[in-house]
């Protein structure tokens, strides 16, 4: 009937070549990419991507003489990505862990993994090269031992993309959020907040962190911030009420009894807030 609303089933009653011009035009208009038409205007704006939730145990608090039944066992039991605290015994006083040999000996387990490396090291940068081949999936890299420069942050934020990898910007519990700071982490993938100062595993969470959690995200809406030390379902819910999306748990996770259960709370826990 004249004056009827154009359905796809009306074009049956159109002659063939309106019809095929018809449907050329409904293509086109669904086309984002088709910018030549003035119906390019249309295109939708993309949508804001929500920093996903995610969970990653500290395999430090873990067995570390079974570092690759450790890290399998906690991706069975549901972790996101495995947390590898990398300590060279000069950036933090006698802490020694691991380096790039291990990661890579372990990636040879677990082909797949996310292996997130924290550098705890004087001159983190000198390690992308070796940690990029030896497989590390992200690097997270303190801007106190980047010469609290924007500038060296950011080259070295890039040689990690160049390398192939996300890289994170570490923040140790008594860096404050200057312009300094927010400058330098404009580069990277991903902010972490130190929710301990770093070290050990086993202590208690810095509750007097979370207000910069907070400035982090109002800063950063879409990047990724994760927190770590002193992570239990309680602190993991402040955290993700103050803005992060991601929490790296030793203590809560491999001193559960049942692991499967503690990640699956402490995921709760930031979904929830
Ligand atoms: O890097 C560090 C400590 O330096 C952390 O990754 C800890 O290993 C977290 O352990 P818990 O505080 O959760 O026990």
């Amino acid at each position: 009937m004249d004056g009827d609303p154009v359905t796809l089933s009306s074009t049956s009653r159109l002659r063939p070549w309106h019809r095929w011009a018809f449907l050329f035009c409904l293509g086109a208009l669904a086309h984002p990419g088709l910018g030549f038409l003035p119906f390019g205007a249309m295109e939708l704006a993309p949508a804001p991507v929500a920093p996903q939730v995610r969970v990653g145990p500290s395999v430090l608090a873990g067995d570390l003489a079974m570092l690759a039944t450790e890290t399998r066992r906690a991706l069975r039991a549901g972790a996101d990505f495995v947390h590898l605290d990398v300590f060279d015994g000069n950036w933090i006083k006698g802490a020694f862990t691991f380096g790039p040999m291990v990661v890579r000996a372990l990636r040879r387990h677990e082909p797949k993994a996310y292996l997130d490396v924290h550098l705890c090291v004087t001159q983190p940068a000198q390690y992308l090269d070796e940690l990029a081949k030896a497989g590390a999936s992200r690097v997270l890299l303190h801007f106190e031992a980047l010469d609290r420069s924007p500038a060296v942050a950011k080259a070295a934020a890039q040689l990690a993309h160049q390398l192939g990898m996300e890289v994170g910007l570490a923040l140790a519990p008594q860096t404050h959020l200057d312009s300094d700071v927010l400058e330098a982490a404009e580069s990277f993938d991903a902010v972490l907040a130190m929710t301990v100062t770093p070290g050990f595993g086993g202590q208690a969470f810095m509750h007097e962190v979370l207000p910069k959690v907070h400035q982090l995200r109002e800063a950063f809406p879409h990047k990724s911030l994760e927190v770590d030390g002193g992570i239990t379902v309680r602190t993991a819910a402040l955290a993700a009420a103050a803005g992060a999306n991601e929490a790296v748990a030793g203590t809560a996770v491999f001193g559960a009894k049942d692991l499967r259960r503690a990640i699956r709370d402490l995921r709760k826990s930031l979904e929830r807030s």
